[in-house]
């Protein structure tokens, strides 16, 4: 399996998956994309519905790997990945109501999606950099779930250096603990002024500027590396298996903000998986449902909002799928991108915008329609959601149609975001007993402004000091 950039042509050179997991984005500023989309047969989905989670993984990650990982050693990585989950089935579904599921993907180390996709990720940089025997310096951005996740799956590994951007005062306190308390060596946090977009900002801009990128080996473990996506597509398999499927068609409901998550479920789609309907949950910060509507992919200032991680108005995955709905054209989708990046307004032609409403709904709530939605999930159900989660399950309520399930990702555990729940429900959700003293732990981050300069240097200084 090769792959290609969104803004560039398949070449006899073009990578492969090890390459582009350690590239992380195309030097052309494009995503990388896979050359095909494997298929999955409806037998061998059938088939696949007696493996564990940690065996449906491995197969499905090597549909991406092929060439460069092999199935045994994959297997290895997600048996060791997974085994530190508090639930036995790793990302367990629960019927919150007639035909509405929750996916509940917060059973790993730091409670959020992320978990999922990053103790993978650890695991796939130490297999290739130890056999290419190289070391990387990983820049990432978080809106507060993906800094700590990262940060757990590559603490202490040799090979890595982990400089993690957070957007100072924006984050959840359980989320910015989570980050800043973890002391080891090879992890920095940065608290920048300004909003998730700004910290990606920092983050392409430093990708876009070849001599740093060379200088430090530059890596990424944002969802604009191609690895995340792949290992978060199993679980919309798994949860589809479940419930039926492929002898019966499955509906998703996702909390959207980088377009990571909801693009690996339409990729298992591509592969096979019988989707009906995608919908997408957004909160204020709403530039996907309203460019679902109206066609309307225009930039707005981003809010502060009861869902922190949601707080995004550029959605970098959703250049691949509209490099998909180009029918793969990269002259095109280069300059649709490089023109959104100028005006704030991505043009997409009304034809491809027709295509994704083929597949997607979307709706937004505000912060009082998610307090209320998720009062009433637990009232109603004993279902206690936190409110990235309880965007997706409102979302998913309201599309849902007769007789097929719709499956709506928990994303987040309550307790990572205790005031909005307690508000909304008087409960308080309880940390488990692995993080119980976090509050008590000592922190450690460096506030950098927000200049490409500055937090470059600390970069530098920060694989020196490694
Ligand atoms: C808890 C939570 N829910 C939802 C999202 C949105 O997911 P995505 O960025 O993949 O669209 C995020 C952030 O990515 C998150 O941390
Ligand atoms: N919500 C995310 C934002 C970054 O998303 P990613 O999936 O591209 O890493 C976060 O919590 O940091």
């Amino acid at each position: 399996m090769r792959y290609r950039s969104t803004r560039g042509e398949l070449t006899a050179h073009s990578p492969n998956f090890s390459d582009i997991l350690l590239a992380g984005l195309a030097d052309d500023g494009g995503l990388y994309m896979p050359e095909f989309w494997p298929q999955i047969s409806p037998q061998t989905l059938r088939d696949w519905r007696r493996l564990s989670y940690p065996d449906l993984a491995a197969e499905v990650i090597s549909l991406f790997t092929a060439g460069s990982i092999d199935l045994a050693t994959l297997r290895t990585m997600t048996h060791d990945a997974y085994k530190h989950f508090d639930h036995a089935a790793v990302a367990p579904l629960s019927e919150v109501e007639q035909d509405l599921y929750a996916l509940e993907l917060f059973h790993g180390p730091t409670l959020a999606f992320k978990d999922m996709a990053m103790q993978m990720l650890g695991r796939l940089f130490d297999h290739v950099l130890t056999e290419r025997n190289q070391n990387v310096t990983i820049v990432g951005a978080t809106s507060g779930d993906t800094g700590s996740a990262a940060i757990e799956a590559c603490r202490g590994r040799e090979r890595l250096s982990v400089v993690i951007l957070h957007p100072k005062g924006r984050t959840s306190e359980v989320q910015r603990r989570q980050m800043t308390s973890v002391l080891d060596d090879n992890i920095l946090n940065i608290a920048v002024d300004g909003d998730f977009d700004t910290c990606q900002d920092i983050v392409k801009a430093m990708f876009a500027d070849k001599a740093f990128r060379d200088d430090v080996s530059l890596s990424a473990v944002n969802s604009i590396n191609w690895a995340r996506i792949a290992a978060q597509i199993p679980y919309y398999i798994r949860a589809a298996l479940a419930l039926g499927a492929p002898d019966r068609e499955v509906s998703f409901s996702v909390p959207t903000g980088n377009f990571g998550n909801v693009l690996a479920a339409w990729a298992a789609k591509q592969m096979g998986l019988p989707i009906k309907r995608l919908c997408i949950g957004s909160n204020r910060n709403d530039i996907l449902t309203r460019f679902l509507v109206d066609n309307d992919m225009s930039v707005r200032k981003v809010e502060p909002s009861l869902s922190p991680s949601m707080d995004i108005q550029v959605s970098s995955n959703f250049e691949r799928l509209l490099f998909e709905l180009l029918d793969q054209d990269p002259v095109r989708c280069a300059t649709i991108m490089k023109d959104f990046r100028q005006t704030g307004r991505m043009a997409v032609p009304q034809d491809a915008w027709m295509r994704m409403k083929e597949s997607f709904d979307g709706m937004t709530l505000s912060d009082e329609q998610t307090s209320a939605a998720m009062r009433k999930f637990y009232a109603e159900s004993l279902y206690l959601a936190d409110p990235h989660s309880t965007i997706g399950l409102a979302v998913g309520k309201e599309f849902k149609e007769p007789g097929i399930p719709m499956v709506a990702a928990a994303t987040a555990h309550p307790a990572k975001f205790p005031d909005a729940v307690k508000a909304a429900t008087g409960l308080d959700p309880k940390l488990p007993p692995h993080l119980a003293d976090l509050f008590e732990r000592e922190e450690r981050f460096d506030s950098l402004g927000n200049e490409l300069a500055t937090i470059q240097q600390a970069v530098r200084d920060h694989m020196k000091r490694k």
